[in-house]
C-alpha cells in the first residue's frame, strides 16, 4: 500500500475544494468546483445546500480517483468551511427547508438595529465576542424560522436541524448519523457563550430559537465518527473540523500568542492568536474561538473584511473589465499609481472596524484621464487598505507596534497586491509556499486526531517561506493615500437609508 494521505474538504464561499496532503504537508492532488451564487434581491446572498453538498462530494470522489487510491488509503478527513452561512433542514427527510443564507447576506440588518436600540450590544459582545451584525448566523436562523411556512412549529416539535456548513457536510457524510459542529464554527453563530463553550440559553431566548435544533458542540480535532460506507466504498474517519479562517490560522502554524495571519479569499480575514485568553477588543474587532484541541481552547482576535478578492471577481463578472482574476495584476501594473482613484469595495456593507451594514461600494476621484487600469489598481489598493485598517485596530488592541504577518488565500498569489500591502503597512509580510493553508489546517487537525502527526511541534517544521515582501513606498506618500482613502470611506458609509 502507498503512503496514506489526509483528505481536506474545503467548502468555501465560491467553490468546493478537496485536497490530498501527504505526511510532509505537501499537496498531492487537488480538485475544485465552483457552484452557483444566488442573489435574489440586492443585499441578499444565498447558496443551494444541495449544490454545496454535491459539489463537495464530487470533488472528494474526483481527487481520490485522480490519486489512483481507494478510501482505504485516506487516513482521515478534515473539514473546513465558509463560516456563519446558515442551513436549516428537515430531520426526517434531510431536505433543506430554505436556501443557505450566506454570511454576506444583509437581510437582517434592520433587525440587528432594533436589537441595538433595545440595548443588547454589550451583552452579546460579552457572551459571544461578536459585534451585533447581520453577518452572524443567529439572525439568519431566526429569519428562516419566521419566514418559511410551518418552520417555527416544526422547530418547536424538534423536527428541524440547524447547522453551519460543517454540520451540514458531516450530516451528509454520515447519512444523518452525526449532528455536530466544532467550537470554532459554533463561535460564529452568535448563540455560543465563548467562555463556557455552550449554547447560551439567554441568547436562544432573545433570538427565539429552540435549543433542540442545534448541533452538539465538539472539539476541533477528535475522531467524531466515520463516513457512510457507500460514499467511498469504505468508512473513513472524520477527525477535524474548523471554520476556514481558524483553520488557516492553524495551517499557517500561528499556534503561539501574538502570531497573525491574513487570508485574501472572497473576503479578507486577519486573525491573531491570543492563546487561552479571550481578549476583548476595544477597537471593533471580534473575539473568536480559534480551536479546541486535547481539551485546551485557543482564542483569536479577528478583523473581518467582507469583500476582498470578491472585488476582483466583480471587475471580472460585473464590469467585465478583465477575463480572469489574474489579469487584474497586469492591468493594475500598467499604471504607476491610482491616478487619484479610490475604490471602497463595500459591496455588502463594511465589516471591521466600521461595521456599517448600510455602506455600499464607492469609486471616487474619477477624471477624464481615468482608465480601466486605474480602476484595477484602485481595486487592489481598496483590498489592501481595508486590511491595513484592521492591522491598525489589531496593533491598538494588542499594544504591539508592527506585527509580523503571514498571508494566504487565492488573492495572495498576486505579487502586486502583496507589495501594495507591505507598502501600506510599512513592515514585512511573508507568503508561505502552500497558499492552501485553510485546507492544510483542516488536514493537520484531522491528522493529529488519528495520530498521523504526533504533535504540533512535528508539524511546525513544515511551514516554509515562499517570498517576503518589504515596504518600498515612502511614508509621506502612504499618509497622503490614507487621507484620501478615509475620505472615500466616508462617502461609502451609510449609503442605504433603511
Ligand atoms: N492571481 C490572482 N490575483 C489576484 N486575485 C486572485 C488571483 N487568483 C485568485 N484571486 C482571487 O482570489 C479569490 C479566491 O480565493 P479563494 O481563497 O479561493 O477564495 P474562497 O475560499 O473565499 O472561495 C477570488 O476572489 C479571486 O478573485
Ligand atoms: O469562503 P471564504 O474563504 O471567503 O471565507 C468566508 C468566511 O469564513 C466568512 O466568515
Amino acid at each position: 500500500m502507498n503512503e496514506k494521505l489526509i483528505l481536506a474538504l474545503d467548502q468555501g464561499t465560491t467553490s468546493s475544494r478537496a485536497i490530498l496532503f501527504n505526511h510532509s504537508g505537501e499537496i498531492k492532488y487537488v480538485s475544485q468546483k465552483d457552484f452557483r451564487q444566488i442573489f435574489p434581491t440586492p443585499g441578499w446572498v444565498e447558496h443551494d445546500p444541495n449544490e454545496i453538498w454535491s459539489s463537495q462530494i464530487s470533488v472528494a470522489a474526483e481527487v481520490i480517483a485522480k490519486a489512483g487510491i481507494s478510501g482505504l488509503e485516506v487516513a482521515a478527513i478534515g473539514i473546513t468551511n465558509q463560516r456563519e452561512t446558515t442551513i436549516v433542514w428537515d430531520k426526517e427527510t434531510g431536505e433543506p427547508i430554505y436556501n443557505a443564507i450566506v454570511w454576506q447576506d444583509r437581510r437582517t440588518s434592520k433587525y440587528c438595529d432594533e436589537l441595538k436600540e433595545q440595548g443588547h450590544t454589550e451583552t452579546i459582545k460579552e457572551k459571544t465576542g461578536l459585534v451585533l451584525d447581520a453577518y452572524f448566523s443567529a439572525t439568519k436562523l431566526k429569519w428562516i424560522l419566521d419566514h418559511v411556512e410551518g418552520a417555527r412549529q416544526k422547530a418547536e416539535e424538534g423536527k428541524l436541524c440547524f447547522g453551519t456548513v460543517d454540520t451540514w457536510l458531516v450530516w451528509k457524510l454520515t447519512r444523518g448519523k452525526m449532528f455536530i459542529t466544532d467550537v470554532s464554527n459554533a463561535s460564529r453563530t452568535m448563540l455560543l457563550n465563548i467562555h463556557t463553550l455552550e449554547w447560551d440559553n439567554d441568547l436562544l431566548e432573545l433570538f427565539d430559537i429552540p435549543k433542540n435544533i442545534l448541533p452538539e458542540v465538539k472539539q476541533s480535532s477528535e475522531i467524531y465518527g466515520e463516513t457512510a460506507t457507500t460514499l467511498f466504498s469504505t468508512k473513513i474517519p472524520i477527525a477535524g473540523i474548523a471554520g476556514d479562517q481558524q483553520a488557516a490560522l492553524f495551517g499557517q502554524m500561528c499556534t503561539t500568542p501574538g502570531m497573525v495571519k491574513n487570508t485574501y479569499g472572497t473576503g479578507c480575514f486577519l486573525l491573531m492568536n491570543t492563546g487561552t485568553e479571550a481578549v476583548s477588543s476595544k477597537n471593533n474587532l471580534l473575539t473568536t474561538v480559534a480551536w479546541k484541541i486535547n481539551g485546551e481552547v485557543n482564542y483569536a482576535l479577528e478583523g473581518s473584511v467582507f469583500v476582498g478578492g470578491a472585488a476582483i471577481q466583480w471587475l471580472r463578472d460585473g464590469l467585465k473589465l478583465i477575463h480572469s482574476s489574474e489579469q487584474v495584476n497586469e492591468l493594475a501594473a500598467s499604471v504607476e499609481d491610482n491616478g487619484g482613484v479610490y475604490f471602497v469595495p463595500a459591496l455588502t456593507g463594511l465589516g471591521a472596524p466600521y461595521w456599517d451594514q448600510y455602506a455600499r461600494g464607492t469609486i471616487v476621484g474619477i477624471t477624464r484621464g481615468t482608465t480601466d487600469a486605474h480602476i484595477a489598481r484602485a481595486t487592489l489598493e481598496g483590498i489592501a487598505f481595508q486590511v491595513y485598517e484592521i492591522v491598525k485596530a489589531m496593533e491598538a488592541d494588542s499594544g504591539r507596534a508592527s506585527l509580523e504577518l503571514r498571508v494566504d488565500g487565492g488573492a495572495s498569489a498576486s505579487d502586486l497586491l502583496m507589495q501594495i500591502q507591505s507598502d501600506l503597512f510599512g513592515f514585512k509580510i511573508t507568503r508561505p509556499k502552500t497558499l492552501e493553508t485553510t485546507a492544510l489546517g483542516a488536514a493537520y487537525l484531522a491528522g493529529l486526531a488519528v495520530g498521523y502527526w504526533k504533535s504540533i511541534d512535528e508539524i511546525q517544521e513544515q511551514w516554509i517561506v515562499d517570498k517576503d515582501f518589504h515596504p518600498q513606498l515612502d511614508r509621506e506618500k502612504v499618509n497622503k493615500m490614507t487621507h484620501f482613502w478615509k475620505k472615500a470611506v466616508k462617502s461609502a458609509q451609510s449609503w442605504i437609508e433603511d
